[in-house]
């Protein structure tokens, strides 16, 4: 690829770009961006007095982001639910400018709730008066777009889509009434059921189920169902989605599920550990295709991440963080940073939808129970000033365990979550969040949230979002350097790599974001948009935002 350096009039007329940086930093072709960047940190040690040594140091990256974007399907699992009927609909009338009626007047379609679509970022300030200029989202690189998607998916229920819609009961009638003709086209893929995975009540939903108990045959029919799919609609690119009902957790088992190999010799003997969202992961992986986990079940057994990571595919979950949970995760953010001790989170909700039926059972509930718990850890680990670290015990609880996986004893605020399952309200969640902190000298202040959380119009958005942002991943790689390569037309081509598989850069639309082993859990809300902007400000060769405003501070 021939890279230009900028000119003065700005890369190629042909870059799919919504601006461009002038900067010798920044290079521009027809199908790519090529961008310098010196990210910088603070290596902390200690010196022989034992005082605090802090040393900032700087690596050179170069990013380089493909601008062509693709034709792009998304398969989800469990399209036949709430959220998959609902974001299904919901795209379908953004791409067609279907309004409706309702008592509040006519409605239009839009995507509220995505970062990507419906928040900004700030790029700069102007050269004449120094007012923040603020870019869609959207516009920070070149993205799909969600009306572009072609969408397909399996579901246990044969429910054709239209049918799907209605019976989650999610959007106005007169929207419904709109799109139902082409959505009864869009009939689920038979798919893998394994009952004791999900709770016993969803057996009576499981009429659209691929025969047999040989989990070797599974993996290769869904491994078929992507390729055909792919085929059908002549896509570039293929992302697998699970928004199917949260399944128990699956034993991590030496010589069953621990490493890649073992796992898919476990598949081939159709072992009992193996779970449906694991052979979907393994099937995607295996057809190249990224996969995302949208429930809280551990999907990602070892014996998964390292077959990504073989494989060099991406994968990212766990769980959705789409009201009563993301709340938490700016609410405790907001009270620890603040220097007030949370000494009780107590968590409550109750909702009448199938998720809440299919959690209605123990198991299932105990992996929701998990994913809602961990949101908290890393705030509290960041503040031992608040919550001390004890002395190592024997026997550190998992709540205690550092984020970075440390076992180190530290004080916890009591964390309870309820989940009761209420029919009468369906999709429209309550929660119901009590925050019960120490405050100055002794005191005590209490917070009382109540949170009318529609779910599925919540988490439909944070699919679309899951799913531009792994694309845009997939066109991202990047290579260390201590010099700007001296040959910048092809010398360095064979030194860029991807990211590792586990995309934690989603980590801001998830309870319980995987991580690269051995690396930091964020939950806070505001660092984990502040990495994905700054990310993507990196891929344009733009400092990370701050927000300073030193012009503003210093005299003029
Ligand atoms: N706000 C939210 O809605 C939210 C937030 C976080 C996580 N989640 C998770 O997203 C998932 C979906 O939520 P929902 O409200 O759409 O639930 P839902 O019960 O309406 O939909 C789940 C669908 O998955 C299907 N299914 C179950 N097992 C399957 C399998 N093995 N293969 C294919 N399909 C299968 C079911 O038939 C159903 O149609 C749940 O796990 C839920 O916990 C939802
Ligand atoms: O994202 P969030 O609102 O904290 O969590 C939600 C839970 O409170 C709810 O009980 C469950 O049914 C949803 O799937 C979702 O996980």
């Amino acid at each position: 690829m021939v890279v230009q350096n900028l000119t003065p009039a700005g890369p190629p007329a042909t870059a799919n770009v919504a601006f461009y940086v002038n900067s010798p930093n920044v290079r521009y072709s027809d199908s790519a961006i090529e961008a310098d960047y010196r990210y910088q940190n603070t290596k902390i040690s200690h010196d022989a007095t034992g005082r605090m040594v802090a040393e900032p140091v700087d690596t050179q990256y170069q990013f380089r982001t493909e601008t062509t974007v693709p034709k792009v399907g998304i398969m989800l699992v469990g399209w036949g639910g709430n959220n998959g009927s609902t974001v299904t609909a919901s795209i379908l009338a953004n791409r067609m400018g279907t309004t409706w009626h309702t008592k509040e007047g006519l409605q239009k379609p839009n995507y509220y709730g995505s970062v990507v679509l419906s928040s900004t970022l700030k790029l700069g300030v102007r050269a004449d008066n120094g007012q923040d200029v603020f870019i869609p989202f959207h516009d920070v690189l070149p993205m799909i777009h969600p009306n572009d998607l072609v969408i397909g998916g399996w579901d246990i229920n044969g429910a054709n889509i239209a049918d799907a819609m209605e019976r989650a009961q999610v959007l106005d009638y007169d929207l419904q009434r709109q799109l139902k003709d082409q959505l009864a086209g869009m009939v689920p893929l038979p798919s893998i059921y394994y009952p004791d995975y999900i709770a016993a009540n969803q057996n009576e939903r499981a009429n659209n189920v691929i025969p047999g108990a040989d989990k070797w045959a599974h993996l290769e029919h869904i491994r078929k169902d992507i390729r055909q799919f792919k085929a059908d609609s002549h896509l570039d690119k293929v992302i697998v989605l699970w928004t199917a009902n949260t399944e128990r957790f699956s034993s991590i088992l030496p010589g069953v599920n621990d490493t890649a190999s073992n796992l898919l010799q476990a598949v081939k003997d159709s072992h009992a550990e193996v779970s449906p969202s694991t052979i979907f992961a393994l099937a995607s992986i295996a057809e190249g295709a990224p996969f995302i986990n949208g429930s809280p079940q551990n999907t990602f057994v070892p014996g998964v991440i390292a077959y990504a990571e073989q494989q060099g595919v991406y994968i990212g979950g766990d769980d959705f963080k789409s009201g009563q949970t993301k709340v938490k995760s700016v609410i405790t953010d907001f009270l620890v940073n603040a220097g007030i001790k949370p000494l009780a989170i107590t968590s409550y909700n109750h909702l009448g939808n199938n998720d809440g039926y299919n959690l209605s059972a123990p198991q299932q509930f105990r992996s929701k129970e998990i994913s809602k718990s961990n949101v908290v850890d890393d705030m509290v680990y960041a503040n031992h000033i608040l919550y001390p670290r004890k002395k190592k015990s024997k026997m550190a609880s998992s709540a205690s365990a550092a984020p970075n996986g440390a076992a180190e004893d530290i004080e916890h605020p009591d964390h309870v979550v309820v989940i009761k399952y209420v029919p009468a309200v369906g999709d429209s969640k309550r929660a119901l969040d009590e925050y019960y902190s120490e405050i100055f000298m002794g005191g005590r202040n209490t917070i009382s949230l109540y949170n009318t959380c529609e779910d599925s119009l919540l988490a439909s958005p944070l699919i679309i979002d899951l799913v531009l942002i792994t694309e845009l991943m997939t066109r991202i790689s990047y290579r260390v350097v201590e010099q700007p390569p001296a040959d910048a037309n092809g010398a360095a081509d064979q030194q860029y790599q991807p990211f590792h598989s586990v995309l934690s850069v989603l980590s801001y639309m998830l309870k319980a974001p995987l991580v690269p082993p051995n690396t930091p859990v964020v939950n806070a809300l505001s660092k984990q948009r502040t990495a994905m902007e700054n990310i993507f400000r990196a891929c344009v060769g733009l400092a990370p935002q701050n927000d300073m405003l030193l012009e503003h501070k210093a005299f003029h």
